[in-house]
């Protein structure tokens, strides 16, 4: 992991575009999209449906590949115990959440100051214990702070400027974790398959998602999420796809299948 050239570094060199006027990761645009509907976290029918629905095999995929790593039992009481997390980009927690309960000391990241304040009042409802804070990746990783475990799921294809999002990740991966701090994302691949099932069908066909949720040419193929990680010294060790079953009604991994949306995880490169 390069500690070398921070993310301040970077973001104080790189040109500021439309989209993001400080010349950092935040998108105004798509922050103004996430706070209109930051009510909805929390109703499985509203916005976040499909996120509700995906969630539990998304938690079951870092509880499993974390113990396994870590050398926890993850069907024993609070695996995650002692483990630090950081949740980039946690929206409405859901994720933040049932992680915590299961032992991880929680930070929940957003830029979204709305989507912050939902999460916090619903953990504080739910009795769970989790530190949200109102800031963005590369804030975060200038202050210092490092975790065992970082997480950024759904976030990428939403950010301003990649490079200095991936990198700003690699950076809060704590060098001092063993056996290696561990870096999880989740995304939709591009391909014309991705724009059939994930922009016309979640968003025009089924209307899950509001249009304008996802934009094609935001989406990344998992070899561009290679090639961001590799200057920083990480790798990504698992790979997954993650299918829909319209018969089901429900997602699954599929190792197979990574032209829609998949997940992975990295850690430091051996
Ligand atoms: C699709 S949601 C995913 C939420 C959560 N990770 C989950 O999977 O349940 C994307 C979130 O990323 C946040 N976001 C977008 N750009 C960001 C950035 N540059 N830094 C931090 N958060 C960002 C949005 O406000 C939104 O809450
Ligand atoms: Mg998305």
């Amino acid at each position: 992991m390069s500690t070398t050239s921070t993310a301040s570094t970077i973001s104080r060199s790189t040109a500021p575009s439309a989209a993001s006027p400080s010349g950092g990761t935040v998108d105004a645009g798509e922050i103004a999209r996430f706070s209109a509907i930051a009510a909805e976290w929390w109703d499985p029918r509203g916005k976040f449906k499909p996120l509700h629905k995906y969630n539990p095999i998304r938690i079951a995929y870092i509880r499993d590949a974390v113990c396994a790593r870590f050398g926890r039992d993850p069907n024993g009481p609070l695996p995650l115990k002692g483990l630090r997390f950081v949740d980039i980009g946690c929206g409405g927690g859901l994720l933040a959440e049932p992680l915590a309960r299961l032992g991880a000391e929680m930070v929940g990241i957003d830029a979204a100051g709305r989507n912050v304040a939902v999460a916090a009042l619903h953990a504080e409802q739910s009795g769970v214990d989790v530190d949200y804070r109102h800031t963005t990746a590369e804030d975060l990783a200038a202050s210092g702070e490092r975790f065992d475990v970082v997480l950024a799921l759904e976030v990428v294809e939403h950010v301003a400027h990649v490079p200095l999002f991936l990198q700003s990740l690699t950076t809060l991966m704590n060098p001092g974790s063993e056996p290696g701090a561990m870096l999880f994302l989740a995304t939709i691949n591009r391909t014309p398959k991705a724009f059939a099932l994930a922009i016309v069908g979640a968003e025009y066909v089924l209307r899950w998602l509001p249009r304008g949720t996802h934009d094609w040419r935001k989406f990344l193929k998992p070899s561009e999420l290679a090639a961001g990680f590799r200057p920083h010294g990480v790798t990504v060790r698992d790979i997954t796809g993650v299918v829909y079953n319209p018969l089901r009604d429900e997602f699954s991994l599929n190792r197979r299948d990574l032209d829609t949306n998949y997940m992975l995880w990295a850690a430091g490169t051996e």
